[in-house]
């Protein structure tokens, strides 16, 4: 049988606003959302022996074993749905991995809609958004992969978002980042309230309706967990820097918990150019020109 194929974009927070701390551990969110040109790509070849192979520019380093977050997915899913049907994944890894844009969470997210497409389950099937947010926090918005807002740890998703198209730069230095203990770093205690900063617009009302005027918006808000970030990894701050001096950079950044950065622009010949100089600079570091949307 043919391999069924889709696509699993990187995650980009073009804002990320902390609220507090839940009894359990997990911190309240409040993060803008949008999705990049490149990506992840994975299939699905029905009937095979299970397990998922991997290839592409990241594959080493990342286990294709039972961690792999997209044999999560399956197994949640199965729990879900009695009997699923399944087969072998190939992935192909063009995302640099633990890099603050959902790269696991957008690869977990494509199995889960490809296992989906094989099963005959309609996309909104409630045991997809389940598997979900058991899978993990950033899963949920990533199985649409749609701009939108999103808050609690991840499960309360805002209506998907028309947000004009932003031609940006998403520069990596290579350093893994691990989720968990930058959220540690901000040192709230279970229960706590966090006043950071303001969040970037309302959820439910329309969005700004030009680039320059959702660049204005964005420019108000912020990311809080850029400063825990880059207390253990100061390269960031290397890349916020590079990516600002860069001609025609309107914002710089850092997505989700780091350490990737993201510069936004004009135009595509800007981003372009931007990262033409950048890969020259800094041929160690990865670099992509893309639309995020
Ligand atoms: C920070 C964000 C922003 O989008 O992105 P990334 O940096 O991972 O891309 C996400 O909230 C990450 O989501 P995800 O990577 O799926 O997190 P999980 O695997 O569920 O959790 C990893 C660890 O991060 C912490 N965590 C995660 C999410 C959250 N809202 N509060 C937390 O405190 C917890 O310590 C948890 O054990
Ligand atoms: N398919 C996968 N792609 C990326 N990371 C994966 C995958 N499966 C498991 N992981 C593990 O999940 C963790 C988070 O990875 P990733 O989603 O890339 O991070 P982030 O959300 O910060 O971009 C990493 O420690 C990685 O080893």
């Amino acid at each position: 049988m043919l391999p069924l194929t889709t696509r699993a974009p990187a995650k980009v927070n073009l804002t990320l606003r902390v609220l507090g701390r839940r009894a359990d551990g997990y911190h309240e969110l409040d993060s803008l959302v949008a999705f990049a040109g490149v990506g992840d790509e994975l299939s699905l070849t029905p009937g095979e022996p299970a397990g998922v192979q991997v290839s592409g520019p990241f594959a080493a380093g990342l286990s294709s074993g039972d961690d792999n977050l997209v044999l999560k997915a399956e197994r949640v899913l199965r729990e879900e749905i009695a009997g699923l049907r399944s087969g072998r994944f190939h992935l192909v890894k063009r995302l640099p991995v633990a890099s603050g844009i959902g790269g696991g969470s957008a690869d977990a997210a494509a199995a889960l809609r490809l296992l989906a497409r094989l099963n005959d389950l309609p996309p909104s099937h409630p045991a997809l958004l389940a598997a979900a947010g058991r899978i993990g926090a950033d899963v949920p918005v990533c199985l649409e992969a749609r701009a939108r807002i999103m808050r609690g740890i991840g499960e309360r998703l805002g209506p998907p978002l028309r947000l004009p198209r932003l031609f940006a730069l998403l520069v990596n230095p290579g350093m893994a980042v691990e989720t968990a203990p930058v959220f540690r770093t901000l040192g709230l205690q279970a229960g706590q309230e966090y006043a950071g900063g303001v969040a970037a617009f309302d959820a439910d009302g329309s969005s700004p309706a030009t680039p320059a005027s959702l660049i204005v918006a964005l420019a108000a808000s912020g990311n809080d967990l850029q400063a825990p970030a880059r207390a253990g990894a100061p390269v960031i701050g290397e890349v916020l820097s590079a990516l600002s001096a860069t001609p025609g950079c309107r914002l710089a950044r850092m997505s989700g918990s780091g350490a990737t950065c993201f510069a936004l622009f004009d135009d595509c010949r800007a981003s372009a150019e931007a990262g033409k100089l950048l890969a020259k600079q800094q041929p160690g570091w990865w670099v992509k020109p893309t639309v995020l949307r």
